[in-house]
């Protein structure tokens, strides 16, 4: 029988297995291959960015998926899962869960979350849906829209939040989104080690996700050649 999302994933590392076009792994083939190794690591769900990439991994790995889609549009700084067209389009692959951003900013097109968010729910009412926050206030409209997940994914990604880290002073941010969030929160962003990814389990996260630090090999090597050099 299958389990629901929030069981499968409680208190386990979700990878998240992306790379866009400027990287040096962009490809879906690639991505898959990281989705299987994640899966033999024990790892419980994967994320993952745009369509071609999320159909590759479900036919590679079993495990749940986040689904996001990064766009950009020449009117908005809000680039995941930004506008209903990249919404349906991901719900359409049959992933479990949608991300999208949930911070203050203009959306494009003039679309406003509220009205993305309810037709969400009548076009796929059995798709989650993951709020990337950036702030405690973008957590409390994640709440009011009656998002099902919170993520810290944005925190330090927006200007107002920029050069924050929410492992700062044990996750002092991530604290206070815990004590603020009215559904399940997912640790997300710079979490590059597994003693943080353990704390913020530790702390009450749902679930946590990693990303850069086991998919992103660029990024890897070079915390390596700086610390040498
Ligand atoms: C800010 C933004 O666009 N974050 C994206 C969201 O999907 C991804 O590029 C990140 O890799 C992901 O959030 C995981 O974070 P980290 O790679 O730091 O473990």
């Amino acid at each position: 029988m299958e389990k629901n999302f929030l069981e499968q994933v409680k208190g386990k590392l979700i990878v998240s297995c992306q790379a866009l076009p400027n990287e040096p792994l962009y490809s879906s083939f690639i991505m898959s291959r990281m989705a299987l190794a994640a899966q033999l690591a024990g790892a419980a769900g994967i994320r993952a960015n745009s369509v071609v990439d999320i159909q590759a991994i479900q036919d590679e790995v079993e495990l749940p998926i986040i689904g996001l889609n990064k766009v950009d549009y020449p009117d908005s700084d809000v680039y995941i899962t930004p506008t209903i067209k990249e919404m349906r389009a991901v719900a359409a692959t049959g992933v479990q869960v949608v991300a999208c951003d949930v911070t203050s900013r203009k959306r494009p097109k003039e679309e406003q979350l509220e009205d993305i968010v309810a037709q969400m729910r009548i076009e796929f009412p059995n798709t989650l849906l993951m709020a990337d926050t950036a702030t405690l206030a973008d957590v409390k409209v994640a709440n009011e829209l009656g998002f099902d997940l919170v993520g810290t994914t944005m925190h330090g990604y927006t200007p107002e939040t920029k050069g924050q880290d929410i492992a700062t002073d044990d996750f002092t941010y991530l604290k206070e989104v815990l004590a603020c969030s009215k559904v399940p929160v997912i640790a997300e962003g710079k979490i590059d080690t597994p003693t943080k990814a353990k704390r913020c389990l530790e702390l009450g996260c749902h679930t946590v996700v990693v990303g850069g630090a086991i998919t992103r090999p660029l990024e890897i090597a070079s915390c390596f050649v700086q610390a040498i050099n």
